[in-house]
């Protein structure tokens, strides 16, 4: 009886709206998650590990606001400034993750694609959250059910993948795991429309969607410059006058970050040796030990202002 009450609870709870979200990691997309989810009428908490980069990812989110409110408030540049103000005051920050979950509906980690970090975060959180809390990862490569095995609710646990720059790019892909119990899925889909974005259905497969087809194109190119059939300027020429993209391959690793791709291509490797495509670069390995991890350090492939 006891358990079905609780089950009763839970389902009714978790079919509410997602009101008050708290993400973990201010970095490039934490930060931009958050940006979106304030600016869509949500309370957010930001966490990170030291004041100095809460500072960063605040200074980050104004001047993303600005180029959104320039564009949105052409006509009235103080509606623009109001708007601005309004979404701010629906952030706040946080250097301690256990202590700002206890109100929250849904958890979003944006820190490291490690999957020991996320594992250990989300082990500690669990402990912390109400029991109506949804936790969800936006890892761009890993298992989300590997993820989620660090605690006991398989159920309230999915996969949002974002894209960078979160305020512009306009897909989330929405993860179901085997565990996922079909109320959290519709509610992360729920959430995802109620930011304004386009969500798609995922199964818990590496790399989803996009990042199963992009990752493998966009280390196919470093290696196409590898063996020496062309310079990173010239395949990056290529592909958006020849196939319509934004940004050429190079430029889009560097705008995703070094770090993160290799991230992404190593775990992925270690887990299926033999597929070409998930093959180690030297050059992308020699950057990242370098420190150029692409425009977030101010050079990888190419140098940023
Ligand atoms: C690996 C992961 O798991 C998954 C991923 O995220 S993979 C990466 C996916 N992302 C992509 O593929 C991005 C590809 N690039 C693009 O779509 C475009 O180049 C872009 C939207 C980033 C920028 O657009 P573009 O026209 O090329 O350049 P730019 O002139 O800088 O921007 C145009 C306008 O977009 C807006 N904009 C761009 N970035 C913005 C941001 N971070 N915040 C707010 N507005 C922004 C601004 O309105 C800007 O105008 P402004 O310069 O006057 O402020
Ligand atoms: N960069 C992209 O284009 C992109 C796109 C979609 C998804 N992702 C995924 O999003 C996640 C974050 O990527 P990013 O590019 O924003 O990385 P990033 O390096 O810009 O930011 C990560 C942030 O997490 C913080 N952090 C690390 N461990 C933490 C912890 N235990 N608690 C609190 N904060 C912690 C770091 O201090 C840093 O500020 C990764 O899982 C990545 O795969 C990245």
């Amino acid at each position: 009886m006891a358990f079905v009450t609780r089950q009763f609870i839970r389902s009714l709870s978790s079919s509410a709206a997602i009101k008050h979200v708290t993400i973990i990691g201010g970095g490039l997309m934490g930060a931009g998650i958050a940006q979106v989810a304030a600016s869509t009428g949500h309370s957010v908490v930001l966490v990170d590990t030291s004041e100095d980069i809460l500072k960063k990812s605040a200074k980050g989110i104004e001047s993303s606001l600005k180029r959104v409110a320039k564009k949105k408030f052409a006509e009235k540049p103080e509606d623009g400034e109001a708007f601005i103000q309004k979404v701010l005051k629906n952030i706040s920050t946080s250097t301690d993750a256990a202590s700002v979950v206890q109100g929250t509906d849904l958890v979003v980690d944006a820190i490291v694609e490690n999957l020991k970090v996320k594992q250990d975060l989300f082990g500690a959180l669990d402990k912390a959250a109400p029991e109506h809390t949804i936790f969800a990862s936006n890892t761009s490569s890993l298992s989300i059910a590997d993820i989620a095995s660090s605690t006991a609710r398989l159920d309230r646990f999915g996969g949002l993948h974002f894209f960078n720059p979160v305020p512009m790019m306009k897909l989330v892909e929405v993860i179901k795991a085997p565990g996922t119990s079909q109320q959290t899925f519709d509610a992360l889909l729920e959430f995802s429309k109620a930011l304004g974005k386009h969500p798609v259905s995922c199964k818990d497969t590496p790399g989803f969607i996009v990042n199963r087809l992009l990752v493998p194109y966009m280390l196919e190119a470093v290696r196409l410059h590898e063996r020496g059939h062309g310079s990173k300027e010239d395949i990056d020429v290529a592909m958006k006058l020849g196939a319509g993209y934004p940004m050429g391959p190079f430029e889009l690793l560097d705008y995703v970050g070094l770090d993160t791709s290799k991230f992404i291509i190593d775990g992925w490797h270690e887990k299926d040796p033999d597929n070409p495509l998930f093959a180690p670069s030297p050059l992308l390995n020699k950057l990242v030990a370098e420190g150029k991890l692409g425009k977030k350090t101010g050079e990888g492939f190419y140098k940023h202002k």
